[in-house]
């Protein structure tokens, strides 16, 4: 459970350590005894206002910026006071600190994680899936991320969401008046053309969450693991899509025991690459935890690239252990992910590979964009022409179930008149999955778990 709502917070709202400028934040009711104490004199709404920041016994904590937004123009819809110091760690703690001692009477208090935003979402300045926005932008590791983050922060997500909702809202006024007159329920819902509203509503929705589901895959990217037995340049082929030398490379088979991971990007689509021990039999007792944790990696993996030695392509015992390997894979990872064999060492070898199999050279780079393109692919990323939006997993199980309620209603919709309530009915619950994603809706649990994720005086 979030703490209460109504009482006064403050918090640093700068990132922790030391930077040009840091700030001290407090939203409340009124903010008034804090600027007085720790200012010294009135402030102009919404005005930069250089000067001391004073401690208890007057001397100065700092010099700096303090800016009032009177209620309710501000971040949170509150009153708030923004100090903005110099960014040292301990001057912020100093000035936090002094805040709450000036603020101890109206019981001010240090915030919660992501209590600034929550206000913001209790005030009506933001919804539920723009105050995750602002944590995504926030939390963004590419370009791509940051973009989409900062369309859904600006409410072009919620749009879509309410158009959706304002033509459910308009069949289910239709269906609701139908019930009334039982007589004529069928001619009166075929004249309004109901099927045909609900068609719209099922293309609306699918073209909703094909840019949700791209929004998610930037948000939360794709694991991809390297597997395959030793020697056959997994950790090669790790250097060279980070360009990085991060993992140990010898011609010594068995050389990786550590998984080293790193999150690269294609087009703006993070991918969390790891490297993983060459899988074999092995007494090594170090190589055999090794192991053990690559079949770990592997089994929470998006995609697996299983990496061959292309060089070794004909070698019966060579190929031999391949299969075996791909045994256990089957056994390890589930059906839906994809397991993409990769030929390395191709600068070395003249043998050509399988339909639907890479062959490339961590060495030379040869082939790497066409293992890039593939990989884009198996996450399910398509350049999307129109603006992709920031989404979370939980917009999109709320998505997929408001598709399931359609697709009963559209079920019932064929039955006829005696399963208009059940019609009803779907339409009801389609569009309260709907709110539950822009926060149209009170469920404590949910929030908490939504915001207690943010960083501190966010
Ligand atoms: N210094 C500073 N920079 C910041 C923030 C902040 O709190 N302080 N923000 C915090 O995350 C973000 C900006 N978000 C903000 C959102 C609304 C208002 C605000 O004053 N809203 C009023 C007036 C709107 C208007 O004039 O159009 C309102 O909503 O009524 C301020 C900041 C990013 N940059
Ligand atoms: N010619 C050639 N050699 C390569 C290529 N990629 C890797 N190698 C060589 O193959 C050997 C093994 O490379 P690694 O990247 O350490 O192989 P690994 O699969 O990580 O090996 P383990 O960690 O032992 O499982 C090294 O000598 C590399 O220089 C390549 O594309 N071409
Ligand atoms: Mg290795």
């Amino acid at each position: 459970m979030l703490p209460r709502a109504s009482d006064p917070i403050a918090a640093i709202a700068t990132a922790p350590g030391r930077g040009a400028v840091g700030i001290v934040r407090v939203s409340g009711r009124s903010v008034q005894a804090v600027i007085d104490a720790v200012c010294g004199k009135a402030l102009r709404p919404r005005e930069a206002t250089y000067l001391p920041f004073r401690a208890a016994d007057g001397a100065p904590i700092d010099h700096g910026l303090a800016i009032h937004f009177p209620a309710p123009h501000s971040y949170t819809g509150e009153d708030v006071l923004e100090l903005q110091a110099h960014g040292g760690p301990v001057v912020l703690q100093l000035l936090l600190a002094r805040c709450l001692e000036a603020g101890r009477a109206m019981q001010l208090r240090v915030a919660e994680p992501g209590e600034f935003t929550q206000r913001a979402f209790l005030n009506d300045k933001l919804d539920l899936a723009q105050a995750e926005a602002v944590a995504d932008l926030i939390d963004a590791s590419t370009e791509a991320a940051a973009r989409s983050a900062s369309r859904s922060l600006a409410g072009e997500f919620s749009r879509e969401i309410g158009q959706l909702r304002d033509a459910l809202i308009h069949l289910r006024m239709l269906v609701e008046a139908t019930l009334d007159f039982p007589e004529e329920e069928i001619d009166f819902l075929r004249k309004a053309d109901a099927q045909g509203q609900l068609d719209r509503l099922q293309e609306m929705l699918a073209a909703v969450l094909r840019r949700a589901r791209q929004g998610a895959l930037l948000r939360e990217g794709i694991k991809v693991v390297i597997a395959g037995q030793p020697n056959a340049g997994k950790s090669s082929l790790l250097n060279a899509l980070a360009g990085a030398e991060l993992a140990i490379v010898t011609p010594i088979p068995g050389t990786t025991r550590d998984v080293v991971s790193q999150t690269i990007q294609i087009e703006g689509v993070p991918l969390h690459v790891v490297d993983t021990a060459g899988l074999r039999e092995s007494d090594d007792p170090v190589e055999k935890i090794g192991i053990e944790r690559a079949w770990a990696q592997i089994a929470g993996a998006d995609a697996v690239l299983f990496l061959h030695d292309l060089t070794r392509a004909g070698d019966a015992a060579y190929e031999d252990g391949d299969r075996q390997l791909l045994q256990q894979l089957a056994d390890h990872v589930p059906e839906a992910v994809p397991v993409l064999s990769v030929w390395n060492k191709a600068d070395a070898a003249t043998a050509s590979v399988q339909d639907g199999e890479v062959r490339l050279s961590a060495k030379t780079g040869d082939g790497l964009q066409a293992l890039r393109a593939r990989l884009l692919e198996l996450a399910g990323w398509q350049a999307a022409p129109e603006g992709v939006y920031i989404a979370r997993e939980r917009h999109l199980q709320a998505l997929r179930r408001v598709d399931g309620h359609l697709m009963e209603a559209v079920a019932h919709l064929h039955e006829g008149s005696l399963a208009l309530d059940l019609l009803a009915e779907e339409l009801r619950l389609a569009q309260n999955a709907l709110n539950e994603i822009t926060g149209a809706f009170d469920a404590d649990d949910l929030l908490g778990v939504i915001f207690s994720s943010f960083c501190i005086g966010k």
